[in-house]
């Protein structure tokens, strides 16, 4: 496609302009200008459109089939891309064995870049196969091998934000690092990332959890984030032998740790929360943190049901996160499904608990993605003056899971996607308006 032309996208269009709310344009438009969204309509207005755009601009026009929707891209708000490998392994044990047995011994592979960038362009392929045109990423304990990481999220069009991991406490002697080397090599990550000035992409702080740095070196990471103005990324009270042990550690709760080290502000993105109390989730709702949703995860390593009905009445931003190697799928479809399951299972056990529905669950896989990386402005739905990372969903393509044996509406094509469908049935992927994977579409 011309870079100057405008790209109409005409059919049915589906997404959230607000919190759980979702909004169907039938027969509508999208229309793109290089990677931003410059007008949304009825395709009845169409033909005036056109009219005051052809004498300036080349135009395209995307014709959805009726077995197609226009849906925002999925956003990953928690993944590990070191630990792909091991996706699906290691599900005999629980959350601090599961780390020691298979996690770390995984992650100190990553000296050797070369197994690094066979690793990261997979997952980063992966995902973007799976629609999901942004991650926010757990990278390498490793400074190059997380640059590595940068790279292919570059080099394959993703949207990113990305974290050198730090830990200064494991078992392991090869697989740790002192608070210097924490502190200097985090600051190089960072100062790499920025000076790429690439649009896309952008540093996270990641402090691994409470149990693999002490109070003095979260307060220091903290300190990086406050001075460069970015985001902190780490896992909180998603199992309970690790909530007791942080409560053993430091005297207080998981939450209080963070907050005594100045860590929960409104750029932080706290994995699981799954046994957070009252208490814990308004000292996070009032440092306005956000909360990554990882059911598969929490499901495969038997943490626990993440109740997260309760998290968004605080009004705690939330997202979804595939937590790979923890979750064994790197696809958000699935992860929608897991939190479906995970909240209809609550609600056996809890008089007129409402589970989620396919919406919220969409609505968490996209503007509550975006909220909770504090990307909102940029993307999650189709407002104009936003970036275009878009999917085409069709539920009429052959040999996959979903037989179109009678014709859906477009709210039940986006339902038997979120229940029945794969990458498959994503036939085309935009990140800032630019085509990454094409399936089936016809352009004209
Ligand atoms: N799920 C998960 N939880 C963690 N807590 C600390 N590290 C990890 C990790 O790698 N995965
Ligand atoms: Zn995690």
């Amino acid at each position: 496609m011309t870079d100057n032309a405008v790209k109409f996208f005409v059919g049915n269009i589906i997404h959230c302009p607000a919190k759980l709310q979702t909004e169907l344009i039938e027969n509508g438009y999208v229309a793109v200008l290089k990677n931003q969204i410059i007008a949304v309509g009825d395709a009845s207005t169409l033909p005036s459109q056109l009219e005051q755009l052809e004498a300036n601009y080349k135009i395209q026009t995307i014709y959805l089939r009726k077995s197609q929707i226009l849906i925002p891209g999925l956003i990953d708000t928690h993944i590990h891309a070191p630990q792909y490998p091991n996706a699906g392994l290691g599900y005999d044990k629980t959350l601090l064995d599961w780390l020691d047995c298979y996690t770390f011994k995984l992650e100190r592979q990553y000296k050797d870049l070369k197994f690094a960038k066979k690793v990261f362009d997979a997952i980063v392929k992966k995902t973007l196969q799976h629609g999901t045109t942004t991650a926010c990423y757990f990278a390498s304990l490793f400074t190059d091998a997380s640059l590595v990481l940068v790279d292919s999220v570059i080099e394959y069009g993703q949207r990113a934000l990305v974290g050198k991991v730090n830990m200064t406490l494991s078992p392991f002697s090869d697989y740790v690092e002192t608070e210097e080397e924490s502190f200097q090599n985090t600051l190089a990550f960072v100062n790499n990332v920025l000076s790429r000035k690439v649009d896309l992409v952008q540093p996270i702080i990641t402090p691994r959890f409470a149990l693999s740095c002490n109070l003095e070196h979260m307060s220091e990471l903290g300190t990086i984030a406050k001075n460069n103005n970015l985001f902190v990324q780490t896992h909180i009270s998603e199992n309970v032998d690790e909530v007791a042990m942080v409560y053993e550690t430091y005297g207080m709760s998981y939450a209080e740790v963070y907050d005594k080290s100045k860590l929960l502000t409104e750029k932080t993105i706290l994995a699981h929360g799954i046994y957070l109390s009252d208490d814990e989730l308004q000292l996070i709702a009032a440092r306005k943190c956000s909360i990554s949703h990882c059911p598969g995860s929490n499901t495969c390593l038997k943490s626990g049901l993440c109740d997260v009905r309760n998290i968004l009445n605080y009004n705690i931003k939330m997202g979804l996160g595939t937590d790979v190697s923890g979750g064994p799928s790197p696809s958000i479809c699935a992860a929608m499904r897991s939190a479906l399951t995970t909240s209809v299972h609550l609600s056996f056990s809890e008089e007129n608990y409402k589970p989620l529905t396919y919406t919220d669950v969409f609505y968490l896989a996209t503007l509550g993605g975006a909220e909770a990386l504090g990307l909102d402005n940029k993307i999650g739905n189709f407002r104009t003056g936003k970036e275009f990372d878009a999917l085409i969903v069709d539920v009429d393509v052959d040999d996959t899971e979903v037989d179109y044996l009678l014709p859906c509406n477009p709210m039940e094509i986006l339902q038997k996607f979120v229940y029945c469908g794969d990458d498959r049935n994503i036939v085309s992927v935009f990140v800032g308006g630019k085509l990454v994977k094409e399936g089936n579409t016809k352009f004209t």
